[in-house]
């Protein structure tokens, strides 16, 4: 390592995770790993309700009140489960669809409401926001086309992934978390995200843009 390259002798960039779901954050783990970033939990600290009309309104809304409150820059994602047959639903309401309050209860109510429907295509979207506490913002998008099953499939991801067919046959839940990165709407947003941030980004200097 050579003293004369800044790049080098930058202290790694402290990013705090803005999200309470527990399935993210490993998955932001995982995929950030290699990056040199330090990663910061968001401890205590409750995330605004989602009022935006967008994902992206939403990320930026979780991001932006992270970052205002760590004085760090924060990562958020919003994503949500598309279905054909139903209109787009749930989108953005994925995370309280049907008013169910959980993960198991929500699925076996999309089972419910897709029984006897024909058209199964589905889609996943994750929406990446990067706000930095001087007001800037990077927004990384990504998306998943796959196929609604007609039951649960494998134990692993969190969500919808065990409703969630993809081409090969198998569920989202049925990946490995190297896996679903690779195919997955959060991972094609992550790849997004590193492609801006190679070759060690440091912190980017207030007005420029990244991306
Ligand atoms: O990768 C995924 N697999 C399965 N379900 C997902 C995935 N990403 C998002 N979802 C679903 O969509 C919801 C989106 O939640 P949202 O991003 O609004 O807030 P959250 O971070 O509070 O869960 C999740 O709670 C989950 O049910
Ligand atoms: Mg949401």
């Amino acid at each position: 390592m050579s003293p004369s390259n800044p790049e080098l002798s930058q202290p790694p960039l402290r990013v705090v995770v803005a999200t309470s779901n527990l399935g993210k954050v490993v998955e932001f783990e995982e995929a950030l790993s290699g990056l040199g970033w330090q990663l910061e939990p968001l401890g205590d600290y409750s995330l605004p309700e989602e009022t935006g009309s967008t994902y992206a309104e939403n990320a930026m809304i979780k991001a932006a009140a992270a970052s205002l409150h760590t004085g760090l820059p924060a990562l958020a994602d919003d994503s949500g489960l598309e279905v054909a047959a139903l209109g787009g639903e749930p989108g953005l309401y994925s995370a309280r669809f049907g008013n169910r309050k959980d993960d198991h209860e929500r699925n076996l109510y999309l089972l419910e409401r897709t029984r006897n429907v024909q058209d199964r295509r589905a889609k996943f979207i994750s929406v990446l926001v990067l706000a930095y506490p001087d007001g800037h913002i990077e927004e990384y998008r990504g998306e998943v086309d796959g196929q609604l099953l007609e039951g649960p499939r494998g134990v692993g991801g969190f969500g919808y992934d065990p409703l969630f067919g993809l081409p090969d046959g198998r569920s989202m839940a049925q990946l490995s978390l190297e896996e679903k990165r690779a195919v997955g709407h959060r991972g094609k947003a992550f790849d997004a995200l590193k492609k801006a941030h190679a070759h060690g980004l440091p912190p980017r200097p207030t007005g420029s843009k990244v991306n």
